[in-house]
């Protein structure tokens, strides 16, 4: 694999700084370019050593990059396809970082550029935006989708493949209608549910605001991606609006399904429909997600006495348990303050959520 290289980057927030950070960290000689819409972006690039050059405009300086990676709001990368089009060196990997592909696919046939585009996606983000947010960890451990067009030569998916895996990311061919059905369902159509259950909740709550100040884990996790980019998922749904409406027809009839259980009284389908979630949910693997690993925490209720901290972590250091990290936590899940406890490896924590148990701690697993 070339440690010497050049890549041009048209876009550069969360997901384009990322790539450009982790291409840096594993191959310090690499020269990067970048136009952004805004230069504020582009100079903390340049101050922050993400990038050696900055481009106003799009013009023959992209000819000597050997990967070009669009890393803007889905649309706005396919309308920059034309614009780069006549600085393509012969083996450029142009290549995108778009949560939808069937739109830049056709816009790639359109003007005849197949024989450089190879789709990519990787599967990991935040609600978070911004070269600020970028972060080179960004991409380990998670998968990073490819779609390569027709023309491209198995040798240039070969090298991409290479260089995705070199940055410590999953690649992972797959069609580009493939992906964006995938897509829509897993990632497309959460994104919807969470935005419309927090609009759902401000519309029903009480003038005080008493949902919004109980609101707990449950509402939290399942609605922290309520605080995406409006102008990234604007985006995201228009492109792939018929595979979104197909997910979105199922999922409204599985809500229909759920309301007549309901008014039914049908307790079976109820227990059935948790118990089927929690089976399939607990079957999917949490290593692969991205760059924030997993925490084997448990939460525990202070006993008021002294030396309660003492006597917990001497409990678990007589049985072989080690600890990560120990300490007290105020948060408005819990009504008291309690103990938070951080072990290693899962194993660790089930054991001692198990003794401590039995040592009539109340624990809570989060
Ligand atoms: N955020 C995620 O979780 C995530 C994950 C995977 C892929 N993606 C995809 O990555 C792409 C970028 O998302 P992000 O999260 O990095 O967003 P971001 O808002 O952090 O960054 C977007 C970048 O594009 C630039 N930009 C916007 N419009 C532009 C234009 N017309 N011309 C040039 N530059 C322009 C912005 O200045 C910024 O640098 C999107 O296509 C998105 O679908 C996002
Ligand atoms: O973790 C998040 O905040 C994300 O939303 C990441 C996420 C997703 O999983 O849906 C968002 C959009 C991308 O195209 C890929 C990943």
């Amino acid at each position: 694999m070339e440690t010497t290289f050049t890549a041009g980057f048209i876009g550069l927030g969360l997901i384009g700084g990322s790539i450009a950070r982790a291409l840096k960290k594993y191959y310090p000689d690499v020269q990067i370019l970048a136009h952004t819409r805004s230069r504020h972006t582009t100079e903390y690039a340049l101050e922050h050593g993400i990038i050696d050059e900055i481009c106003d405009t799009v013009d023959e300086r992209y000819h000597k990059c050997d990967y070009i990676f669009l890393c803007a709001p889905v649309e706005c990368n396919a309308s920059y396809l034309g614009l780069l089009k006549p600085y393509l060196k012969k083996g450029c990997i142009l290549t995108d970082v778009g949560s939808t592909k069937t739109n830049i696919h056709k816009k790639v046939e359109e003007l005849g550029l197949e024989e450089y585009f190879i789709g990519g996606h990787p599967m990991a983000g935040s609600e978070k935006t911004g070269i600020e947010n970028a972060k080179a960890l960004l991409l380990e451990n998670a998968y990073y989708v490819l779609t390569p067009a027709a023309k491209v030569t198995g040798e240039m998916v070969e090298r991409y493949r290479d260089l995705v895996a070199s940055l410590k990311a999953i690649p992972l061919i797959l069609t580009y209608e493939k992906h964006d059905y995938v897509t829509a369902a897993i990632s497309h159509l959460p994104h919807i549910i969470a935005s419309s259950l927090v609009n759902l909740v401000k519309d029903c709550d009480y003038e005080d605001g008493t949902m919004k100040k109980v609101a707990a884990g449950g509402f939290k996790d399942i609605t922290r991606i309520a605080s995406s980019s409006p102008e990234m998922w604007e985006q995201i749904c228009s492109a792939n609006s018929e595979n979104i409406l197909s997910v979105l027809d199922e999922y409204i009839n599985s809500l229909i399904e759920i309301k007549f259980s309901l008014a039914e009284h049908n307790t079976h389908c109820i227990h059935d429909l948790f118990e089927t979630s929690r089976d399939y949910r607990n079957s999917i693997s949490d290593s692969g997600s991205g760059p924030i690993p997993k925490a084997y925490s448990i939460y525990c209720d202070m006993v008021d006495e002294a030396g309660g901290i003492a006597a917990l972590a001497t409990i678990l250091a007589t049985n072989g348990i080690s600890i990560k990290n120990i300490g007290i936590v105020h948060n408005r899940e819990f009504e008291e303050a309690v103990l938070h406890v951080e072990f290693y490896e899962e194993m660790a924590k089930i054991k001692a959520a198990e003794l401590l148990r039995k040592y009539r701690y109340t624990i809570y697993e989060r």
